[in-house]
């Protein structure tokens, strides 16, 4: 049966709770799309692409850390004003940040990518797959683009992504929640502000291909943990003393960072 009658959601609360979510997104979303619109064909020369190309492995990771690290701060401020996460434990409100926060900078991520020339928005122009290669990771930065081109594809609307991303956070299947329950709950509500706002927008067909966007995202943040890894190994200093302490909190637990004292 209509699954409205589970849940005591009148109508107007669940579209206010969609508004206050799509508001938070537009406010948090570190670059509009409007204004990217403008830039897409702003791209890097090919001394500007050189100058990227000769940098060192730990710099350019340094340099890559340092804008994820601005981009995580403002999914931290998007998270905080989801319904349910204040409500949530310290210790989970981090767990669910550590696990879904890069997932959710690689959904806005695809909201900078044109493509049509195949490129990222990355330090103030279009950038093509060629300028992170000092990073020294192909296969991750490849299938970033992929994953990029898989969300244009599927044209999603500034509601729509919002949502989504509210939905990559707040998620109950996350390891060490304490309070599971209080988490699957807060997940239900937004689970139903999502089929809300697709079956108003008739695409419920959406639903199942953004269940299978968020299988391909943990694949893509379990490869970049992996990538993480082999770069503390081989530039533990660089990982250990010049990341930006979030992003050491977020992303290298603490088995990756023995070798130096606290
Ligand atoms: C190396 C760790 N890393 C990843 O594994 C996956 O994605 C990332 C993104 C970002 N940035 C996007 C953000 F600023 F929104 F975070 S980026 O420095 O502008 C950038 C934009 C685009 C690409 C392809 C890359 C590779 C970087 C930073 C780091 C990672």
């Amino acid at each position: 049966e209509d699954s409205y009658s589970l849940y005591p959601h009148s109508l107007q609360s669940l579209d206010d709770m969609c508004a206050s979510i799509v508001r938070s997104h537009r406010e948090t979303s570190q670059y509009r799309v409007e204004e990217l619109q403008v830039l897409r064909w702003k791209l890097y020369s090919r001394e500007e692409i050189q100058v990227y190309q000769s940098k060192s492995v730990d710099e350019m990771w340094q340099h890559c850390a340092s804008r994820l690290t601005d981009a995580v701060q403002y999914v931290v401020e998007f998270a905080k004003q989801i319904p349910g996460f204040r409500t949530l434990s310290q210790n989970d409100q981090i767990a669910l940040l550590k696990t879904g926060s890069m997932e959710v900078v690689l959904v806005r991520m695809s909201r900078f990518f044109n493509a049509e020339n195949n490129s990222v928005f990355f330090d103030g122009k279009f950038a093509g797959v060629e300028v992170f290669k000092s990073l020294a990771c192909g296969d991750l930065i490849t299938a970033v683009f992929d994953f990029a081109h898989g969300m244009c594809a599927l044209k999603l609307s500034e509601q729509q992504i919002a949502l989504f991303s509210a939905l990559v956070l707040i998620n109950a299947d996350r390891p060490c929640l304490e309070d599971r329950g209080r988490v699957q709950r807060a997940q239900r509500s937004l689970e139903f502000g999502l089929r809300h706002i697709l079956h108003r927008d008739n695409q419920e067909s959406l639903m199942h291909k953004l269940n299978q966007r968020m299988a391909v995202l943990r694949s893509l943040c379990s490869l970049h943990m992996e990538k993480l890894q082999w770069f503390s190994q081989h530039y533990p200093l660089t990982a250990h003393i010049l990341f930006p302490p979030l992003y050491k909190e977020l992303f290298a637990s603490e088995a990756e960072l023995p070798m130096i004292p606290k």
